[in-house]
C-alpha cells in the first residue's frame, strides 16, 4: 500500500502546481489502510480542512486512475518539535487569525470577474497587494453577490503572503457585539479592546448594517476604528446597503464607514453568469453543454448561491438518475429552486412609496400636481414597470393616468438614476426594499433597468417590453 500512496503522490504532483504540491501535499503522511479507507496524517487541523476543502476531488481522481474503490480518511497527527520543519513549510501561521475561520474557497483565483464586480475586485486586490488607493474599503451588495468572498480573499491572500505578518481579524457585526457584551460581563473590556488593536494588520467586519440600534456597541466600534485608522491599518466592511442608508446608526459611526472607498458589487450580467456557471461546473468536474449553460444564465440572475446550488443539484440528479445533464433536467431543477414572484408586488410598491414619501394612496392616484406627489407617483410608476409584468396602460390605470404619462415618468426617473445624488440613492433604496421582498426570486437586476427603454438584451422575456 505504501506503493499505492507513492503512485497517488505522483499523480497529484502532475495535477498540481509545484508550489501547492510542496506546501500542502508533501507534508502529508501515509498511516495505513483501515477497511476500505486510506488513512492520511495531516500536520494540523488547518491543513486537514484545507486539504478536504480544496484537494479532495483530486485525491479521488487519483484513486480512480488506479481503478480502486477506496476512500481517504484524513486525521491530524501533531508533529513533534523535531519535525517542525514540516510546519515551517506552511505558507502562513493559522494563529495569526482572530475570530472566524476563513473559507479556503474564498480566494481571488476562485472569484469570477465581470463588469458587475470588476471595481470591487480591483480595489480588494490592490489592498491585498499593499498598493491601495485607500486602506479602508466598504463593500456593498445584495445577498450572495460575493461580499464575503472578496473580503475573505483579502484575508486568505495576506495569510499566504505574510508581509508584515500582523494579525488578521475576521468578525461579523453579531460576533463583535457578542464579544463586546461578554467582555463587559466579565469585566474584561480593556482586554477585548487590546486584542482588537495590538498587532492587528487587518480587521474584516461583515454585515455592519446589523449594528443598527446598538448604541453602546457603535460607540466602542467607533473608538476601535479611530485607533486602527490612525495606525494606518486595513479595515474591510461589508454590508447590504451603503452607509447613508443604514438606519439607526450614529452619524459618527456612519462617517467612519464612509471614510474609505465605498464599492458596490452589482448583480452579475449575462456574460458574467455564463463565466460563473462554467467555472462552478468545472469545479464539480462536469462539462455542461452550451444550451444548458445559456438556460441557467438566462434564468438564475441574482444570488450566485443559486447558481452554485443549481450546479450541485444537476450533478446529484444526473448521477442518481444515471442520466446526462440535459436541458429538461435543468428546466425541472430551475423551476424548483426559483419560487414564483409574489402577485402582490404592485400593492407592495404603492404601500412602500406612500410610506417612504409620506403621501397617501389617494394622493398618489389623484390628479394633484404638487411636486412631492408628482415625484412620488413617478417613482411608483417606474418601480411598477421595473418589478411587475403590468403593461404601460395598466400601470397608467393604477394611477388614473394614461400610457404617455407613464412613459414620461419612467424617462424622468431613469434620468435621475443616471446622476449621483440623493434622489438616485432614494430610488435605489426602494429598489432594494422590493428586491428583499421578492427574495429569493430576485429576477431583476441592474442590467434590466434599461429594459424600460427597450434595450434589455437578455433575460426573462416578460421583462423585454419597450416603451
Ligand atoms: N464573482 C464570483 N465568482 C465566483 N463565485 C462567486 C462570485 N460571487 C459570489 N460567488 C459565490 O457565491 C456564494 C455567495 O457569495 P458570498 O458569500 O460572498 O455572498 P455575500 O455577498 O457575502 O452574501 P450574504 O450577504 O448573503 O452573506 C459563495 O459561494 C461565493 O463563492
Amino acid at each position: 500500500m505504501e506503493k499505492l500512496w507513492g503512485s497517488i503522490l505522483e499523480i497529484l504532483r502532475e495535477l498540481l502546481p509545484e508550489a501547492s504540491f510542496k506546501v500542502w501535499i508533501k507534508p502529508l503522511k501515509y498511516l495505513g489502510l483501515k477497511g476500505n479507507k486510506i488513512l492520511i496524517a495531516c500536520p494540523n487541523q488547518f491543513s486537514l480542512e484545507w486539504i478536504k476543502e480544496n484537494y479532495l476531488p483530486l485525491f479521488e481522481e487519483a484513486l480512480k486512475k488506479q481503478r480502486l474503490s477506496l476512500e481517504f480518511e484524513f486525521k491530524v497527527v501533531e508533529e513533534n518539535s523535531n519535525n517542525s520543519v514540516i510546519q515551517g513549510e506552511l505558507p502562513y501561521d493559522p494563529t495569526r487569525l482572530l475570530g472566524r475561520k476563513l473559507s479556503g474557497r474564498f480566494t481571488f483565483e476562485e472569484f469570477v470577474v465581470g463588469e458587475c464586480n470588476r471595481l470591487a475586485y480591483a480595489t480588494c486586490w490592490a489592498l491585498a497587494n499593499k498598493n491601495p488607493k485607500s486602506s479602508i474599503i466598504y463593500l456593498c451588495a445584495g445577498t450572495g453577490l460575493g461580499k464575503s468572498h472578496l473580503s475573505q480573499a483579502i484575508g486568505n491572500y495576506l495569510l499566504k503572503n505574510p508581509g508584515k505578518g500582523g494579525k488578521i481579524c475576521y468578525l461579523t457585526a453579531q460576533d463583535f457585539t457578542a464579544h463586546l457584551v461578554r467582555a463587559l460581563r466579565q469585566d474584561r473590556l480593556d482586554e477585548f479592546k487590546e486584542k482588537l488593536r495590538k498587532g492587528l494588520e487587518i480587521l474584516m467586519l461583515e454585515e455592519v448594517h446589523h449594528f443598527a440600534g446598538k448604541d453602546f456597541t457603535q460607540q466602542e466600534l467607533a473608538l476601535t476604528l479611530d485607533y486602527l485608522y490612525d495606525a494606518g491599518k486595513i479595515v474591510v466592511f461589508t454590508a447590504n446597503r451603503p452607509p447613508q442608508e443604514i438606519e439607526r446608526i450614529d452619524d459618527s459611526l456612519r462617517s467612519r464607514f464612509q471614510a474609505g472607498a465605498i464599492v458596490r458589487i452589482n448583480p452579475p450580467d449575462y456574460q458574467t453568469r455564463i463565466n460563473i456557471i462554467r467555472r462552478k461546473a468545472e469545479k464539480q468536474g462536469i462539462k455542461l453543454n452550451e444550451e444548458v449553460i445559456d438556460y441557467l444564465a438566462q434564468n438564475l440572475r441574482g444570488d450566485i448561491r443559486q447558481i452554485e446550488s443549481a450546479i450541485v443539484g444537476l450533478v446529484a440528479r444526473s448521477s442518481l438518475l444515471q442520466e446526462p445533464i440535459t436541458l429538461s433536467l435543468a428546466q425541472e431543477l430551475v423551476q424548483e429552486i426559483t419560487p414564483q414572484i409574489p402577485s402582490l408586488t404592485k400593492d407592495f410598491i404603492i404601500d412602500l412609496v406612500c410610506r417612504y414619501f409620506k403621501v397617501s394612496k389617494e394622493d398618489l392616484t389623484s390628479k394633484k400636481r404638487q411636486r412631492k406627489i408628482t415625484f412620488s407617483r413617478q417613482v411608483a410608476m417606474y418601480l411598477c414597470r421595473r418589478f411587475t409584468d403590468e403593461s404601460l396602460q395598466s400601470i397608467g390605470k393604477l394611477f388614473n393616468k394614461d400610457h404617455a404619462t407613464v412613459v414620461y415618468a419612467i424617462k424622468n426617473i431613469n434620468k435621475k438614476l443616471s446622476l449621483p445624488g440623493p434622489t438616485k440613492y432614494q430610488i435605489e433604496y426602494l429598489c432594494r426594499e422590493i428586491e428583499e421582498y421578492l427574495q429569493p426570486t430576485k429576477l431583476i437586476n441592474k442590467e434590466e433597468i434599461t429594459a424600460d427603454t427597450g434595450q434589455a438584451v437578455s433575460g426573462n422575456p416578460r421583462r423585454l417590453k419597450s416603451l
